[in-house]
């Protein structure tokens, strides 16, 4: 049987008890979020709001702020000045209810290298109050070949899967990844991206940094792309695109011309 199909029912059962939930307001809300480190101006008065079972990109070069702002979402680091609510939690005043309905996978995940995959899982089902049968996240994220071998007896992809295995495991209704698929050959990329769009579900809410355009494309219905710690443009894809102007005919157009055009602009 295909994993997804075997996963389904508890996929069903977590999407329904979302459903259920009832929130008011953006899962994400940045107001004018500020960070330095030292002589660098990471993020520079950034707003950003996201919506219940959005999917969005976070586009830009290297040094753009993309991992700091994930960072300050995820309670990581801690903004200089502005405002950072997630599920209406006020993160700068130091709450922190929210950290038990999301679920990260950062850029590179430290592992011990002799303990398993299920090792793993089990602990980190230890951590939390609420969380998805351990089968049921095998199944899932089709772990089964390869959770019971020690990390370090494991291919750089397998490691990723159970990097995102963990980030799942207390069904978490926002999921944040930090470039998810760097490293990965592009059919285990494409492997990814299917995961990800069966977590998604309609429901659960995304947000991941990434270089690859195609990647925004498989998967994001929003894209906000970044440039010297600020936000340069916002929206759909196409949204992106006419952005950029008339010449602008795809993704990657769009990405080098208002690049440019941020280079040329006074910091
Ligand atoms: N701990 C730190 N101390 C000093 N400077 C830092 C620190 N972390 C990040 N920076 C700097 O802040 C800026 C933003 O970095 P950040 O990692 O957020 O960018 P990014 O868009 O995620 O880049 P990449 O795509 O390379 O991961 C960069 O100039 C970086 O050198």
């Amino acid at each position: 049987m295909n994993p997804f199909d075997a996963a389904l029912p508890a996929l069903q059962e977590a999407a329904a008890r979302r459903a259920t939930r009832v929130d008011t307001g953006p899962v994400v809300h940045l107001s004018g979020v500020s960070k330095r480190y030292e002589s660098v101006q990471a993020l520079d008065n950034v707003s950003l709001d996201i919506g219940q079972g959005q999917v969005v990109a976070l586009l830009g070069p290297n040094g753009a702020g993309k991992s700091t702002l994930v960072e300050i979402i995820m309670g990581l680091r801690q903004a200089d000045s502005g405002s950072v609510n997630i599920f209406g939690d006020d993160v700068r005043g130091g709450q922190r209810g929210y950290l038990s309905r999301i679920g990260v996978q950062l850029q590179t995940t430290g592992f011990f290298p002799s303990l398993s995959g299920r090792d793993y899982l089990k602990f980190f089902q230890g951590v939390y109050p609420h969380t998805l049968p351990l089968d049921r996240v095998i199944e899932l994220l089709d772990l089964s070949a390869f959770v019971d071998k020690t990390m370090r007896g494991m291919s750089g992809g397998q490691r990723q899967r159970i990097a995102l295995a963990l980030a799942i495991v207390n069904d978490p209704d926002f999921i944040i990844l930090d470039e998810p698929t760097v490293g990965l050959d592009p059919i285990a990329r494409r492997e990814f991206w299917d995961i990800l769009r069966q977590l998604h579900g309609g429901t659960r809410t995304l947000l991941f940094s990434t270089h690859y355009m195609e990647e925004v494309q498989a998967l994001a219905d929003r894209v906000v792309m970044m440039a010297k710690g600020r936000v340069i443009a916002s929206g759909t894809v196409d949204d992106v695109i006419a952005a950029a102007g008339p010449e602008a005919r795809n993704l990657d157009d769009a990405y080098n011309i208002l690049l440019a055009q941020r280079k040329g602009a006074p910091k």
